[in-house]
């Protein structure tokens, strides 16, 4: 049995497998640019976050419809269960569907198809966190947070992702004022390849309450000092930063020098799909890699419960915590 655990860095987009992308592309008619499965894995090799942005954008032309979206999700949190996870706050990018044609709701709905009936067939329980792509317009984000109106009971909250270096967060200051007027949770992505001024920036300027990445803050003692005293969490995707060489290898994931100044990190897949492993594999090669022993792991598990959107249910979540105390390493 694995650690339970939350996952709480996931992109639905970036679970497409390149299996479920030819299924898709033949139902829809959609001719992907591959020859086949393998020859489109070939092409998994990245410099950095955009060379990777560049092929996730362009395999989504194949999601089109709703079944697309519930089977998507449908397929991941089949991954998800059976690699611990409990409780699961998933990310989509609605603007990336929007650009093709494919509507607000027919992505919520879709998503909604497979995250509604989760607990019952997976034992996951799930959130939905809307992402704004940080290289699109301001505009275009409060278009978006408007489309998402009558869809809002569906989505805990808002992030902001995509292409980070030139789009610091303040650039969304009035939709994240928006969105925290209508109640909803904020994330951003901040310090994955952006500087440390940008996780400051998405707290001061954005009111987040976690930071997606926030690796770079490593490079600011006293961002450090302030993250820890405020027990901001951190979303880490250790193996992601190594595919995206924001790390040369996982050996020298700083994740090790994290956790001993005390900041409140998880561990989390990102886009599993293109990064080499579900949030249970990278569990496994960060404890490998780096060397972390079971009270280490226990903590990332705990953290990630502590960091999760469940204050509406804190019973759930001092369920979950019980089994995390509960758990017996093999
Ligand atoms: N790691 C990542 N960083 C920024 N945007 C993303 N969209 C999907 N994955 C992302
Ligand atoms: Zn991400």
């Amino acid at each position: 049995m694995p650690l339970p655990k939350a996952e709480l860095h996931l992109h639905v987009e970036g679970t497409l497998e390149p299996e479920l992308a030819f299924e898709l592309a033949a139902r829809n008619g959609v001719t992907l640019p591959y020859a086949d499965t393998e020859e489109l894995r070939k092409a998994y090799l990245f410099d950095d976050l955009q060379s990777f942005l560049n092929l996730y954008y362009e395999l989504m032309a194949v999601l089109r419809t709703e079944q697309d979206f519930a089977d998507l999700a449908d397929a991941y949190l089949t991954r998800a269960a059976a690699q611990g996870v409990r409780h699961a706050e998933i990310f989509f990018d609605p603007q990336a569907h929007l650009a093709r044609g494919v509507g607000m709701g027919t992505v919520v709905e879709g998503l909604s198809r497979a995250l509604s009936r989760s607990e019952r067939t997976h034992g996951v329980s799930t959130q939905l966190i809307m992402c704004f792509l940080r290289d699109e317009s301001a505009e275009s984000a409060m278009e978006t947070l408007e489309a998402a109106r009558p869809y809002l009971d569906r989505i805990v909250g808002i992030g902001l992702d995509s292409a980070e270096v030139g789009h610091p967060p303040a650039k969304f200051r009035e939709v994240y004022e928006a969105a925290a007027a209508l109640g909803l949770r904020r994330v951003a992505h901040a310090g994955e390849e952006g500087p440390p001024a940008y996780i400051t920036e998405a707290l001061d300027v954005l009111g987040v309450e976690r930071v997606d990445h926030g690796l770079r803050c490593m490079e600011d003692p006293e961002l450090v000092e302030r993250l820890v005293r405020e027990r901001v969490p951190l979303t880490l995707c250790p193996l992601s930063n190594v595919r995206l060489r924001a790390v040369d290898v996982l050996e020298d994931h700083p994740l090790p020098a994290m956790l001993e100044a005390g900041l409140l990190c998880t561990v989390n897949s990102d886009d599993p799909a293109y990064f080499g492993g579900y949030v249970g594999d990278t569990f496994h090669a960060v404890r490998e890699a780096l060397g972390l022993d079971r009270e280490r792991m226990r903590d990332l598990a705990r953290n990630s419960f502590e960091a999760s959107f469940l204050d509406h249910d804190e019973e759930r979540r001092a369920r979950y915590l019980a089994e995390v105390e509960a758990y017996e390493f093999g």
